[in-house]
């Protein structure tokens, strides 16, 4: 996906990203008996300043690429670009100094601070491992991320969820990162605390002008924070834009079946939205479908598309290309208005 000529390059590009993962057999042998398809050719910008938001539902190979961007998982394919650098090549030595610049924030800010350490000792963790520890420096950032700095030598059971996922955004702002890539940052907290979590990234953003990946599997949590949004399922993007055009007029269907899971905060126009609701799972990840992967469970495949229209989707995997909208979307019969089935 791209934008118009007059944006600046992108701080990451991803082309072509593939992550497959092998099957084995239980037993002494553990022979390879399959391939788990998560990503599948998976290509994206991010901008810089800006949040690119990837979102589908559980499964669908989010958060793998989000680890193939941070080469956490080495791809089967594909390259990603940072600047000049071409991130998949790098050894884990050459990784080291990169790692600064792109840092993760984990889902669950329960599972991913120890327990057994103050949280001056989690957010100076990195500031040591990169030779930059000052206690002012852990002062500093708890402030900015809206907690009290007298609070530095508790431990973080004495902090709220939405407190502890502060603690976990203050650590991966440590060492001054460019990118951070936000894996399910808020679906671990109580929906009345997402919003100061959610509001507190958009102002970080600002401030320190970071780019954010932002995983989610709900559309209306990033409906606020996204700038670009790419719709994943199967391990595919099938629609990727603006996040402006994305909400207004989605082209493919199982975005438009997302949406309609929003809710809008007018009553009126709330009671009026039908939802689209999609039976069915996502594919088996080792045995994905020929044709379009959404053929199974997409409503206008089985409502509105006569016999002989249905061919290309059995047949013929859809690519990403230029919608009815401004949005890029991979789909045979892309959408020009909301569906409604
Ligand atoms: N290490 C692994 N080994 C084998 N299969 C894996 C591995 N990691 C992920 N998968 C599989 O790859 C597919 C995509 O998983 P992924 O976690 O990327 O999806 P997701 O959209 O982030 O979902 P969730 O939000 O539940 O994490 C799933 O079928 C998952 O079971």
């Amino acid at each position: 996906m791209s934008i118009d000529s007059t944006t600046p390059a992108p701080v990451v590009s991803a082309r072509g990203l593939v992550g497959h993962f092998p099957v084995r057999s239980r037993g002494l042998t553990r022979r390879v008996t399959g391939v788990v398809h998560a990503v599948c050719g998976v290509s994206f910008d991010l901008y810089p300043g800006q949040t690119l938001a990837l979102v589908g539902e559980s499964g669908c190979g989010k958060s793998t690429t989000a680890r193939l961007l941070l080469n956490l998982i080495r791809p089967t394919a594909g390259s990603v670009r940072y600047g000049d650098r071409e991130l998949t090549a790098l050894s884990q030595r050459q990784w080291r100094p990169l790692r600064r610049e792109l840092q993760l924030v984990f889902q669950d800010p329960y599972a991913s601070l120890d327990p057994r350490m103050t949280v001056e000792a989690i957010i100076g963790e990195p500031l040591r491992l990169h030779g930059r520890y000052e206690p002012a420096r852990v002062r500093e950032l708890l402030d900015l991320v809206g907690l009290n700095p007298e609070h530095a030598n508790r431990f973080p059971h004495e902090f709220s969820g939405g407190q502890r996922q502060r603690i976990g955004i203050a650590r991966a702002l440590a060492v001054d990162p460019r990118v951070l890539v936000l894996d399910e940052p808020v679906s671990a907290l109580d929906v009345s605390i997402r919003a100061g979590v959610l509001n507190l990234l958009a102002d970080l953003q600002t401030t320190l002008g970071l780019s954010y990946l932002f995983v989610s599997h709900d559309l209306s949590v990033v409906r606020h924070l996204a700038d670009q949004v790419a719709v994943m399922y199967a391990g595919q993007i099938v629609d990727a834009g603006r996040a402006d055009d994305l909400f207004a007029s989605p082209a493919h269907p199982y975005t438009a079946a997302l949406l309609s899971a929003v809710p809008v905060p007018d009553p009126r126009r709330e009671r009026a939205r039908s939802r689209i609701v999609l039976d069915g799972d996502l594919p088996n990840p080792v045995s994905p479908p020929d044709g379009c992967r959404f053929r199974a469970r997409c409503p206008v495949y089985a409502g509105r598309l006569a016999e002989a229209e249905r061919v290309a989707c059995r047949d013929f995997a859809p690519t990403l290309r230029a919608g009815p909208g401004a949005a890029q979307v991979a789909c045979h019969y892309p959408q020009t208005a909301p569906t409604t089935v």
